[in-house]
């Protein structure tokens, strides 16, 4: 099988999450899911979610399809890099993406969602892309999405084709040529704990040079923003006029009219340029003059996050043979 799925922007003004339409159960209930490499839990807004959590997300009810089945006595419990989390139980249904089908795919209603979840009304639950080792039902942990359609695709690969401020797509069991120009350049993954994590053979700030230094980090389409070593972050913020460690804003923040530098990061031998247009995210709020930058440190967060501004400037395959890789074309 092969399958392809739209992947949405949920905000017009700037690229915080993208959804992927999914459908769940007999008859299918169509929820807009965003797909996390960062994360292994496929968890949805549903008809056990409390109504006062609940403002807007289309909600998945397994008494309304014939083919779910409780996974009597699991519970699920996750917390993000971000502070969100959710919790709940556990059923088996039918789950397709892309028309992609698993017949027992676990689907993980949620009990119980953090504020940032409820608010967020457009973002009705994750499917979890990282390695099923960091799945966290318990007593079992469940298979990935990706882990239980893999026997079934084509090639044992999903791709990202991320954009900015527009629709991109995921395909999973095959590699559209298309969607890239020149070669994919594969680099080893270490699925140690669970994530896409590989190394970044160096970086540049705009026409300077390329650094040629390795920097260990994973491939997250579920965070909007590049985490690097402050060391990479305080060299590009430098080329910025204006441009400061905001205690407030919770990270580097510039004038809306500065000018900003491309930055640069490379895959073995290839490179790859996010533009100035990616690094400047957004205004800190609407309407500011300040801008929140794409690129921020990773000092706080323990691990190196290519996240969805590195992602959208590239053709992402995410590998799944044994042993996993992860390759990167320019677009
Ligand atoms: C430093 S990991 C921060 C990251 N969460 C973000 O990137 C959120 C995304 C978002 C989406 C929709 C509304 C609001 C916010 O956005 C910001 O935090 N932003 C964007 C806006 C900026 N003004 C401030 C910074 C994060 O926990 N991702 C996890 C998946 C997320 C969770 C939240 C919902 C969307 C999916 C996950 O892959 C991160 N992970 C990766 C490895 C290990 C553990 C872990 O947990």
């Amino acid at each position: 099988d092969t399958g392809s799925a739209a992947a949405t922007p949920i905000d017009p003004r700037f690229d915080i999450a993208y959804v992927t339409p999914v459908t769940i159960g007999t008859p299918p209930q169509t929820l807009q899911l965003d797909l996390d490499t960062g994360s292994s839990d496929l968890w949805v807004f549903s008809s056990h979610t409390p109504a006062s959590q609940v403002r807007g997300q289309q909600i998945y009810s397994p008494d309304k399809s014939t083919t779910s089945k409780l996974l009597d006595g699991h519970t699920w419990s996750i917390r993000y890099g971000d502070g969100s989390g959710s919790r709940g139980n556990v059923y088996t249904d039918n789950f397709a993406i892309g028309g992609i089908m698993v017949e027992t795919q676990a689907v993980e209603t949620a009990e119980e969602v953090s504020s940032s979840f409820t608010t967020e009304d457009n973002i009705d639950g994750l499917v979890g892309l990282g390695f099923s080792t960091l799945n966290t039902v318990s007593p079992e942990g469940q298979l990935t999405f990706f882990d239980n359609a893999k026997p079934k695709l084509d090639a044992p690969v999903f791709t990202a084709d991320l954009k900015y401020m527009k629709e991109g797509t995921y395909d999973f069991g095959f590699i559209d040529e298309s969607k890239y120009t020149g070669e994919i350049t594969y680099v080893p993954v270490d699925t140690d704990p669970g994530y896409w994590t590989f190394t970044s053979s160096g970086y540049g700030v705009g026409s300077g040079t390329f650094s040629s230094s390795p920097i260990t980090g994973i491939a997250d389409t579920g965070t909007s923003l590049v985490y690097l070593p402050t060391a990479i972050v305080t060299a590009y913020y430098r080329q910025v006029e204006g441009a400061t460690n905001s205690r407030s804003y919770g990270g580097y923040v510039f004038p809306c009219n500065s000018t900003l530098p491309p930055f640069v990061f490379g895959i073995g031998e290839a490179k790859f340029t996010i533009p100035p247009s990616y690094m400047s995210y957004a205004a800190v709020t609407d309407g500011s003059p300040t801008c929140f930058g794409g690129l921020q440190s990773s000092s706080g967060i323990g691990i190196n996050i290519w996240g969805d501004v590195a992602l959208k400037a590239a053709f992402v395959v995410f590998n799944g043979e044994e042993p996993p890789t992860i390759g990167w074309a320019n677009k």
